[in-house]
C-alpha cells in the first residue's frame, strides 16, 4: 500500500535554553549541516556554538512562539491535515530534528499498512543541509526499522511550473496593498563551500556571475543555481522588472564565508540608495519560522529602518494556503496512480 511521508526541519520543544540545546545539538552535529570531521565538529558545536546560542535561540523563539507551539510545526500540521482530508492514501509528518521524528511517522505509516512510500522533503531547493539530510535520514531509519519498505523521493520543486503559480499568486496578494520601491528575495544562506561540494562534477560551480546560470547537470543539486532560478520564474510570472528585484542570503553562522550577498547588509544598502518602501519575500521556506518570523519580519524591519528605509513588508510563505494544498495533492495523485513525479 502506498503512503506520503511529509519532512520538515522541526523545532525545539519550548522556548526555553534547557529544550533549544538538545535541539541544536541533534541539528548542528549533522555532518551535512556543519561538516568538518567529527572531532573538529565536537569543538565547534559543543565546545564553542552551544555554550551561548542556545540562550540567544531561546530568546528569538519565545518572540514568535504561538500558544499552539512553534510556528513552523504548527503550520507544517495544518498543511499535513489539509493534505490528508483530499488524500485517499496515508499522510504523516515528522521532522529531521527534535521530537516529531523521522522514525515516528514512518511507523504510523507502517502502521497503517504502508509499504511504499513518497518521501516529501518540504523545502523547495536542494541543499546538502536540508533536503539531502532529509533522504539519507529516512533510508537510514528504513534499513534500520522498516527494511521491507520502498521509499520515492519527491524532486525538489523550486522550477515546477504549478508551485511557481501558487508562489507568485501569493506574493501578488501580498503585495496589493502595499507600494514598494523593491522586493528581496531572502533566501536561507548555506556556505559556499557546500555548493562545490555538491557539485557532481566538481569543476562547474565557481559561485561567480556565470556558473549559475551556464547549464550544467550541477544545476540538480545546487542551491545558489535554484535560487536564481525560482526567482527568475516568479519575476516572469508577475511581470517584475529586473530593476524591482533582487535576491540575498540569510542567516548565516560566523566564521565560513556563506552566499552572497547577505541579507542583513542589503538592508542597510537600499535606503541610502533610495529604496525606502521594501517588501521581502522568503521562498526557501515553505512554512513561516524563527527565520521568517523573528529574523525578517522583526529584526529585518527594524536593521531597514534604522538605516532610513520606510515602509517595509514580509509578505508570509505559503504555509497552509489551499492553492499549495492542491498543488501537494496533484503531486501525491499523479504518482499514486500513474507513477510520475513533478519537474
Ligand atoms: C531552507 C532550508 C534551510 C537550509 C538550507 C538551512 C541551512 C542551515 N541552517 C543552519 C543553522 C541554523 N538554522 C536554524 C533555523 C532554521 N533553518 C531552517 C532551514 C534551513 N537551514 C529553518 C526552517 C529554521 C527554523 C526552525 C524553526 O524552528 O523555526 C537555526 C536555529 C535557530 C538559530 O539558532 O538561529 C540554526 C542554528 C546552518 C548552519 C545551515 C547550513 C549549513
Ligand atoms: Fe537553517
Ligand atoms: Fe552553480
Amino acid at each position: 500500500m502506498k503512503g506520503v511521508l511529509l519532512v520538515n526541519l522541526g523545532s525545539p520543544d519550548s522556548p526555553t535554553p534547557k529544550d533549544v540545546k538538545p535541539y541544536l545539538d541533534e541539528f548542528l552535529m549533522d555532518e551535512r549541516v556543519i561538516d568538518v570531521p567529527l572531532w573538529l565538529r565536537n569543538i565547534i558545536v559543543r565546545g564553542i556554538i552551544l555554550r551561548t546560542r542556545p540562550k540567544k535561540s531561546a530568546e528569538a523563539y519565545r518572540k514568535i512562539w504561538w500558544e499552539e507551539g512553534s510556528p513552523l510545526i504548527v503550520i507544517s500540521e495544518r498543511f499535513s491535515q489539509k493534505v490528508k482530508q483530499k488524500t485517499q492514501i496515508p499522510v504523516a509528518l515528522g521532522m529531521r530534528y527534535g521530537s516529531m521524528t523521522i522514525k515516528k511517522a514512518m511507523q504510523e505509516l507502517h502502521a497503517k499498512g504502508v509499504d511504499e512510500v513518497l518521501l516529501v522533503p518540504l523545502y523547495p531547493h536542494y541543499a546538502m543541509s536540508s533536503f539531502e539530510t532529509v533522504v539519507v535520514k529516512a533510508m537510514q531509519v528504513k534499513d534500520e526499522f522498516f527494511p521491507d519498505m520502498a521509499i520515492t523521493t519527491l524532486p525538489a520543486f523550486y522550477k515546477n511550473e504549478d508551485y511557481i503559480d501558487v508562489l507568485s499568486k501569493s506574493i501578488a496578494e501580498g503585495l496589493k496593498d502595499f507600494k514598494y520601491d523593491h522586493i528581496l528575495f531572502s533566501y536561507h544562506g548555506i556556505p559556499e563551500r557546500h555548493i562545490k561540494k555538491s557539485d557532481p562534477t566538481k569543476f562547474h560551480c565557481k559561485i561567480d556571475s556565470n556558473c549559475c546560470k551556464t547549464n550544467s547537470v550541477a544545476h540538480h543539486t545546487c542551491y545558489r543555481h535554484q535560487c536564481y532560478e525560482m526567482t527568475e520564474k516568479v519575476k516572469e510570472n508577475l511581470g517584475l522588472s529586473n530593476d524591482k528585484v533582487s535576491l540575498s542570503f540569510q542567516s548565516r553562522l560566523p566564521n565560513d564565508p556563506w552566499l552572497k550577498p547577505y541579507t542583513d547588509y542589503e538592508f542597510e544598502r537600499f535606503p541610502k540608495e533610495g529604496i525606502k518602501r521594501l517588501a521581502v519575500i522568503t521562498p526557501a521556506f515553505v512554512a513561516d519560522c524563527l527565520e521568517t518570523l523573528e529574523e525578517i519580519a522583526m529584526e529585518g524591519k527594524h536593521q531597514f529602518q534604522e538605516a532610513g528605509g520606510e515602509d517595509y513588508k514580509h509578505i508570509p510563505c505559503l504555509n497552509d494556503n489551499q492553492d499549495w494544498v492542491d498543488v501537494m495533492v496533484k503531486w501525491i495523485k499523479d504518482w499514486e496512480l500513474k507513477e510520475t513525479l513533478p519537474v
